[in-house]
């Protein structure tokens, strides 16, 4: 709000966005713009999460969060958490691999920051879905006192801040015009395959609450109210689940069916043994026993014999049992007592 010199009344102004975090936890913040980012990319969307936003309010913060303080931790370490636990969850219909990069932009400079090397990107992989953190560099103005960056630093954020919201413009009606603005910028050409009508993007802006910021907060706001208001064509897509998955289920389902048909030739074409040795028939009522009393989790048929005796030992077990539980029902009408006896025989 601001007080108009040649008026008496203030001024307002308003910004169309998506919600504010002000106060709130780092796991709510999380929560509300990058946890459904895992499964989101493991279904075949690219997704970009970016951090922009005035230098000393708090990007830093919501990206990475403190270090050695748990409750505090950002998006990167929360998110790098879901995605193995998403990993584990999949590991018998899926064999998902995580490829992971941490850059550095500066100026011309593209910095891998694991190996410490100069590095060019293979912006075209195919098959490959990612999600991109991005913390851009903060903007300011120079000699402000909320701002210590020098004027290089200053100037060259506040040209990516310019590359960002022009390429935001272009998106929705892509031009030439559209691929000068990426050649222009390093980020754009990392990001540009992942940056399109089809994509999650999402944009937490930061801002400081202070009358000395004030021109630059309305600056942040007007570019993030422009990106809020860009509508995504709607484009129908199909997405395929990943080949590896599909053949892995039908894997499994052919396993099945292998079993099935083994087991109904089995049935089909055999003659039940006129004789059983006795020692097998004990083991096959010992088998029995053990699988009521859930010491065995399955009991296997290897033959229409066994099948036989199996249905006769279950039947013996209900004449001599049966009637014992139902004279106990009758005198008690304590239900977990009876179950108790009956898994004691
Ligand atoms: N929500 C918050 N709660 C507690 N402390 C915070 C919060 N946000 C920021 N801070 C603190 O404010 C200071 C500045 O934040 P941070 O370094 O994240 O800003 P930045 O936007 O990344 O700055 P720059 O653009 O200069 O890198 C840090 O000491 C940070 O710990």
């Amino acid at each position: 709000m601001q007080r108009d010199k040649q008026s008496k009344h203030p001024i307002y102004w308003a910004f169309h966005i998506d919600g504010i975090f002000h106060e709130m936890s780092q796991d709510k913040v999380y929560c509300a713009t990058a946890k459904d980012l895992v499964e989101k990319s493991l279904n075949g969307i690219n997704c970009i999460l970016i951090g922009y936003g005035q230098t000393g309010s708090g990007k830093s913060f919501t990206i990475g969060g403190l270090r050695n303080n748990w409750e505090h931790r950002g998006i990167v370490p929360r998110l790098l958490s879901d995605m193995f636990m998403e990993k584990a969850n999949r590991r018998k219909i899926s064999n998902i691999r995580y490829r992971l990069s941490f850059i550095e932009l500066r100026g011309k400079n593209v910095v891998d920051l694991l190996t410490q090397k100069r590095r060019i990107f293979n912006v075209n992989e195919r098959g490959v879905f990612k999600i991109h953190i991005v913390e851009m560099a903060g903007t300011g103005t120079v000699g402000k006192s909320s701002c210590w960056k020098t004027a290089v630093d200053l100037g060259m954020a506040n040209l990516m801040k310019i590359q960002l919201e022009q390429y935001f413009l272009h998106l929705r009606k892509p031009s030439m015009s559209t691929y000068s603005v990426i050649r222009s910028s390093n980020l754009l050409k990392l990001l540009r395959d992942a940056f399109t009508v089809t994509s999650i993007i999402r944009f937490i802006s930061h801002v400081r609450i202070t009358r000395e910021d004030l021109e630059i907060t309305l600056s942040t706001m007007r570019m993030t109210a422009k990106i809020a208001k860009l509508k995504p064509i709607k484009t129908i897509r199909h997405i395929q689940p990943q080949t590896e998955l599909i053949v892995q289920q039908l894997r499994e389902q052919v396993n099945t069916l292998k079993k099935e048909l083994e087991l109904n030739d089995m049935f089909l074409h055999q003659e039940a043994l006129a004789n059983i040795s006795k020692s097998r028939l004990e083991q096959i009522c010992r088998d029995v026993i053990n699988f009521l009393q859930g010491f065995i989790s399955e009991l296997t048929l290897f033959n229409v014999t066994h099948a036989r005796v199996l249905v006769n030992v279950v039947k013996q077990l209900y004449d001599k049992f049966v009637p014992l539980i139902l004279c106990i029902l009758d005198q008690s009408s304590n239900l977990n007592l009876c179950i108790l006896i009956i898994y004691v025989i």
